[in-house]
């Protein structure tokens, strides 16, 4: 790829993309050159099964770890909300929230405010005073994506955020990521398995082969109504494999079928 051009309001512009990102692990290939994009304010979905290396590519992007080949560039700054939450036990959520303010020695006034504004956004604000142990999973994960939104990262990664959680919560969850990156101007990646709700929500989706994991569609969203967008993505995948079998067909239907 060339130079970026783009001038001063493109070059603020928060920006994450990998390309043709291979990966292996004890010589097995996970990743067999993923390319994915998100730019902006906008929720960029990458849906894949089970083990097709979702977690590996968002800790690839996050910079956890460095792919065998491939290019990932981040403008921004990206923070990762991890799967397991990792919220300390022994910690109301409020404290768990302000960890990371708090370690870059925000004053308490701007600890508080921020808390304030992040959890009225998840709508986690009644639970605050809460340890982990004594909330539902789903106020957990909004408690550990808040911990993460309260240092104002351009870029939120979000692996598996819907994991285990019922459909309330579901919803309301996507509803807030859906502020954070619309109303806030946040660039938002999604892995999942669940396309549903991903696809409703999403400006954009990937969707993963079995691993080692390839990009099987990538589907634009963003113009199309929400009640409209699982159908189109399962259009879009109904083409790709409609394609695929009739390029496994035998050689004399395949000649038949060409028109003229
Ligand atoms: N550090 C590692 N060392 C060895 N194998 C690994 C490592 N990290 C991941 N893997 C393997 O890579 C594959 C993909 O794992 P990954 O967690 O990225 O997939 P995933 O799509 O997030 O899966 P899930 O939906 O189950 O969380 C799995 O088979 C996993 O066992």
């Amino acid at each position: 790829m060339g130079p970026e051009m783009g001038g001063a309001a493109e070059a603020a512009v928060a920006r994450v993309e990998a390309r043709e990102v291979w990966k292996s692990y004890n010589g097995r290939p996970v990743l067999a050159g993923v390319s994915v994009e998100a730019r902006g304010s906008e929720i960029v979905g990458i849906v894949g099964p089970n083990g097709s290396g979702k977690t590996t590519l968002l800790r690839i992007i996050a910079g956890l770890e460095r792919p065998d080949k491939g290019r990932v560039v981040v403008r921004g700054r990206a923070l990762l909300v991890f799967q397991e939450n990792l919220l300390l036990p022994w910690k109301r959520l409020r404290d768990n929230i302000a960890l990371g303010l708090r370690y870059r020695g925000a004053p308490r006034r701007v600890v508080e405010e921020r808390i304030a504004w992040a959890a009225r956004l998840l709508g986690i604000e009644e639970h605050l005073d809460k340890y982990p142990g004594e909330v539902s999973g789903g106020t957990a994960r909004k408690a550990a994506v808040a911990r993460m939104l309260v240092l104002d990262p351009d870029i939120l990664l979000l692996d598996e955020p819907l994991a285990g959680l019922d459909v309330e919560s579901r919803r309301s969850l996507l509803e807030a990521v859906d502020a954070i990156a619309h109303r806030h101007g946040k660039t938002v990646v999604i892995v999942d398995h669940i396309l549903d709700e991903v696809a409703y929500y999403a400006d954009r989706v990937y969707v993963l082969t079995q691993p080692p994991a390839r990009v099987e569609a990538e589907v634009e969203l963003r113009d199309a109504p929400r009640a409209e967008r699982l159908a189109i993505v399962y259009e879009a995948l109904s083409r790709v494999y409609r394609e695929r079998g009739r390029l496994a067909l035998p050689e004399r239907v395949e000649r038949d079928a060409l028109p003229g």
